[in-house]
């Protein structure tokens, strides 16, 4: 309700990333708005949970192909939102239809145990919604993680108030417009605006029965402590690429460079410590070092670009503060880690960087223990796989790992090894939503995507069925 939002006194001022323009001003949601979003979402819930997953099913396969329709209008304006390039843009759209179209398919897989017991008596299980939850957005995939977050939640017959960060504000709002044409009852998914105080007013509402978020460890831990709710924890990384001496070179570099620079290098599950086998260190250096100067850097909305802008000016300023420290601490910048000044002076407030590989790097450096979220890799040199596993696991964090190969016996004994939630076997940074996604250690509890998901976004009663008498013992 806009006259309602214009009393707010906080705003939100949203940035265009890859010009630094003003892009547009927001009010922050405050204790009203999300009572009346929470008062709709239950009124919406009412309907919604007592479809059978059919029903659902239908209208979330309607909101796919709205998607689909909209999917290059959707694209761009992620591109404003988050600075990304378009192509990477389009591939998250993807990603989030696909995520609707397959927890639409489970919507009517959801079903019970029937358990007999003695003297013809039995149990039945029931999967039920749990009400009304809240998803919390960080700000790399903006709509996407709005779409993993909402489709398992709607597909068990849940409602969902979902509060992106205030950096991309934009691109959820399209998905609550989305659902609403797909035809969901009103306020089933409704977006709320700002920042950590209108987060933590929605998570600690009373009738929010299930939190999920998405963003960093210290953020996380506090949404941990809200109250007695179910939360989905997805957290950040630091993880390992294990890059063997009798792997497929050609591979190895392309998957470094995938678990590097995607989206700028703000990506969670990036696998920023490359461990390199001693022997092919100096040809695999060279190759990702070449590969890494060649990058289309620039104008995100071009076809060709390749890297566009990083999410924010102070993010694009820690960022390079990373790469000044880890320079003091020893390790050798092979390229990049510079501000970029693109030839379009339309674009020369855009927080633009080049992509940076640091060389001579050791365990100790900051580079290597924190996460950056930008677009640095560090590589590391190892001998033995023994070393390179406990090198790997030595971190808080176990977000994901890869290890590249062509001993299939190596490639399957590592992994078993690896403390990480998602690892990749000669690839890296590919998340279909068949499949399970998030994190060991600190880096998550639960998981988005797969078949598994609905067990978060549902809860099990258990009935039990008396056929003969009640054998009292009183
Ligand atoms: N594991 C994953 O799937 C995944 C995906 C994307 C990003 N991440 C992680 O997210 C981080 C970057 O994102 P970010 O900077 O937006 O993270 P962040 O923790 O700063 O913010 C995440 C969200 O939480 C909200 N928030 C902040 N304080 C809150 C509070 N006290 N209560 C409730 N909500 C609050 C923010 O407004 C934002 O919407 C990185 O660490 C990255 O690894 C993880
Ligand atoms: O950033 C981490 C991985 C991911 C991709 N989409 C949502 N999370």
């Amino acid at each position: 309700s806009p006259g309602r939002l214009q009393d707010k006194k906080l705003k939100i001022t949203k940035f265009n990333c890859f010009a630094g323009r003003v892009l547009c001003h927001l009010d922050e949601c405050g204790v009203e708005d999300i009572n009346e979003a929470v008062e709709q979402a239950k009124t919406a819930f009412n309907i919604w949970g007592k479809m059978s997953g059919m029903e659902r099913a239908r209208t979330m396969i309607e909101a796919a192909r709205i998607i689909e329709s909209r999917r290059e209008e959707i694209a761009q304006m992620e591109v404003i939102n988050n600075g990304k390039s378009i192509t990477e843009a389009r591939l998250d759209v993807d990603s989030a239809r696909l995520c609707i179209e397959y927890f639409a398919g489970l919507a009517s897989t959801l079903s019970g145990q029937h358990v007999q017991l003695p003297g013809g008596s039995f149990a039945y299980t029931r999967r039920e919604p749990l009400g009304v939850c809240a998803g919390i957005g960080a700000w790399n995939y903006p709509f996407q993680i709005a779409a993993w977050k909402s489709a398992p939640a709607l597909a068990c017959g849940n409602a969902m108030i979902f509060k992106p960060s205030p950096v991309t504000p934009v691109t959820a709002v399209l998905l609550a417009e989305i659902y609403a044409q797909a035809g969901v009852p009103q306020g089933l998914f409704n977006v709320v605006q700002g920042g950590q105080e209108t987060g933590r007013i929605l998570c600690q509402h009373p009738d929010i029965a299930k939190v999920s978020f998405t963003g960093s460890v210290p953020t996380g831990k506090k949404v941990s402590l809200y109250g007695i709710k179910p939360v989905t924890l997805e957290l950040g990384g630091k993880s390992p690429v294990l890059i063997f001496s009798d792997c497929d070179l050609e591979n190895a570099v392309r998957g470094a460079l995938m678990a590097n620079f995607l989206s700028q290098g703000q990506v969670c599950s990036n696998g920023t410590r490359v461990f390199v086998q001693k022997d092919i260190l100096p040809e695999f250096v060279k190759e990702v070092v070449k590969r890494t100067k060649s990058i289309e850097i620039g104008d995100p909305l071009l076809e060709t670009t390749r890297m566009g802008a990083l999410v924010s000016r102070p993010h694009l300023d820690n960022v390079l503060s990373y790469v000044n420290q880890a320079k003091k601490e020893g390790a050798d910048v092979l390229c990049g880690g510079e501000v970029f000044l693109p030839s379009d002076p339309k674009l020369k407030d855009g927080y633009y960087m080049s992509p940076c590989v640091l060389g001579n790097c050791t365990d100790e450096m900051t580079c290597v223990k924190e996460e950056i979220f930008g677009p640095v890799m560090s590589v590391l040199s190892f001998e033995t796989e023994e070393e390179a596993l406990h090198r790997a696991n030595d971190t808080t964090l176990g977000l994901a790992a890869g290890v590249f190969t062509s001993d299939v016996r190596r490639a399957h004994r590592v992994v078993e090894h690896l403390k990480a939630g998602s690892c990749f076997i000669n690839n890296y940074n590919i998340t279909p939503v068949e499949v399970p996604f998030g994190g060991f250690k600190m880096s998550g509890i639960g998981r988005e995507n797969g078949q598994v998901t609905v067990e978060y976004y549902s809860q099990l009663k258990t009935v039990f069925v008396e056929m003969g008498d009640v054998d009292s013992l009183f």
